[in-house]
């Protein structure tokens, strides 16, 4: 019999395979329409560092675990799953697997194999608690997804977000030494855009915890709610290499949640010193250019004529707080928008996300002043493979264009697809807006084969 938490700090290690940090650095970006879904006291203005976050998780896993005994056989069951024996197999063939770590895919199989399966059979041991990492979840009504929501027993407790070695190095070298203020912006820098995206996933979710990580490395990220200054704050980066920490952070983040056990809280006052960060040059126009978040902005006449405003923000939300970004049409739109739409200023609210496609995302949205529901199909460009979405929705929108084509010269008579009343694009966003099927499309899998 041994002690469940002294088990864990000396035996809670992993091996470190060797990391490939020279490879390109890839992220995706922040999605603006996901931000605007984001509740006041769930977005944070600000990201602050707090060099104590990891150390206070594991003084929580101490105090929740306490005098907890690990029977004989479950530490020999336990210790299968750590340094030296998770390198073996049973017969003692190594596991080429932990030989090194060249991406984030790497990444992913080692933390399934690894940390997440040692975190089940602990929370086994301490409480019969059933764990789940559930993969590549997307938030009610958002669209990105984060790469795993570590459930007990079927409730959500914490993230865990897997990047690639070279992410890791890059962000863990340019974490701001004190904090930030928060950019709700495309384009950003690397630290940045990972910093919004962890507070965005959190928010989005309303949860506290979230682990970055390549497995040899992480950064813990907190989600501090407030109705005025909710904010972000992170850890310095960790390493695996010899050290139980990072389990232990993890385990204690989970516990705290299961056992509603509050974890020292992190510092943040609105008048304290901040980093600046020096953005990494963007090519072609300031995302800024096309998004409204409350501050002034001039458009000129003939593109407020023309052009349109989307949001996903709530109209009950404060308008400061909404989150706009600015359309205009496609050079070859033709299509008029519904007469509902000019009654109010051309703007577009998204009211509920349908559901993805190949394409993009579809949002039930209807215009100012208007309760006329109808289709908004979005593609936003967040990495470099969003770029073949966007060509699809142009096509998309060919075969509207052609269609009302052929219904004007009467070629056409019955309307064969939703009709479609324009296409519109903004810094990084197309838009289609169509008719909603309301009913049809939904049932269309219960349709026999005649009828579709
Ligand atoms: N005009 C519409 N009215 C109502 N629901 C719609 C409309 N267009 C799309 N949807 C719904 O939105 C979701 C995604 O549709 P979308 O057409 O983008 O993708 P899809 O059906 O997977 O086909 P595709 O492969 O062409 O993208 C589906 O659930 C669909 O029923």
């Amino acid at each position: 019999m041994s002690n469940l938490h002294d088990f864990l700090v000396k035996h809670a290690k992993f091996p470190f395979p060797q990391p490939d940090e020279d490879r390109s650095i890839d992220a995706t970006d922040i999605s603006l329409i996901e931000v605007g879904l984001l509740e006041r006291e769930w977005k944070p203005n600000h990201a602050v560092r707090d060099n104590t976050l990891v150390q206070k998780l594991c003084s929580t896993l101490e105090n929740i675990l306490g005098d907890t005994f690990l029977a004989a056989d479950a530490e020999n069951q336990l210790l299968a799953r750590f340094l030296p024996r998770i390198q073996r197999s049973a017969r003692g063939r190594e596991d080429l697997d932990w030989r090194d770590n060249p991406s984030e895919r790497t990444s992913q199989k080692l933390l399934d194999k690894g940390v997440l399966e040692a975190i089940a059979d602990c929370l086994w041991e301490y409480g019969a608690y059933d764990f789940l990492a559930a993969a590549e979840n997307v938030a009610d009504r958002g669209s990105s997804k984060v790469d795993y929501v570590v459930q007990v027993d079927g409730e959500d407790k914490a993230l865990v977000e897997a990047k690639s070695p070279s992410v890791m190095k890059k962000v863990g070298e340019s974490l701001p030494p004190r904090g930030v203020e928060l950019t709700w912006a495309r384009g950003q820098s690397l630290v940045r855009r990972i910093l919004a995206k962890a507070a965005l996933y959190l928010g989005l979710r309303r949860m506290e915890w979230l682990f970055l990580t390549c497995h040899n490395y992480w950064i813990v990220c907190r989600l501090v709610r407030d109705d005025d200054h909710p904010f972000l704050a992170y850890s310095p980066i960790i390493s695996i290499e010899d050290s139980s920490v990072p389990f232990q952070a993890l385990l204690g983040a989970i516990l705290s949640i299961v056992k509603t056990v509050s974890v020292e809280p992190s510092e943040f006052s609105p008048d304290m010193e901040l980093d600046t960060i020096v953005e990494e040059q963007d090519e072609g126009p300031l995302p800024e250019d096309d998004i409204d978040n409350g501050t002034a902005y001039s458009v000129s006449s003939e593109e407020e004529m023309s052009g349109l405003m989307v949001t996903s923000s709530s109209q009950n939300s404060p308008e400061s707080f909404q989150v706009w970004m600015h359309l205009r049409p496609f050079s070859d739109n033709m299509l008029a928008l519904p007469q509902c739409a000019t009654n109010g200023k051309r703007r577009l609210w998204l009211t509920r996300f349908v559901g993805s496609g190949s394409t993009g995302n579809v949002w039930q949205c209807r215009f100012d002043d208007s309760v006329d529901l109808f289709i908004a199909k979005v593609v936003e460009v967040l990495r470099p493979a969003d770029a073949d979405n966007r060509k699809r929705l142009h096509n998309e929108f060919d075969v509207y264009l052609t269609l009302e084509k052929a219904y004007q010269s009467g070629q056409l008579r019955d309307h064969i697809a939703p009709r479609c009343y324009g296409a519109f694009e903004g810094d990084g966003v197309d838009v289609l807006i169509l008719d909603l099927c309301d009913g049809v499309l939904n049932e269309w899998g219960e349709l026999s084969d005649p009828e579709k």
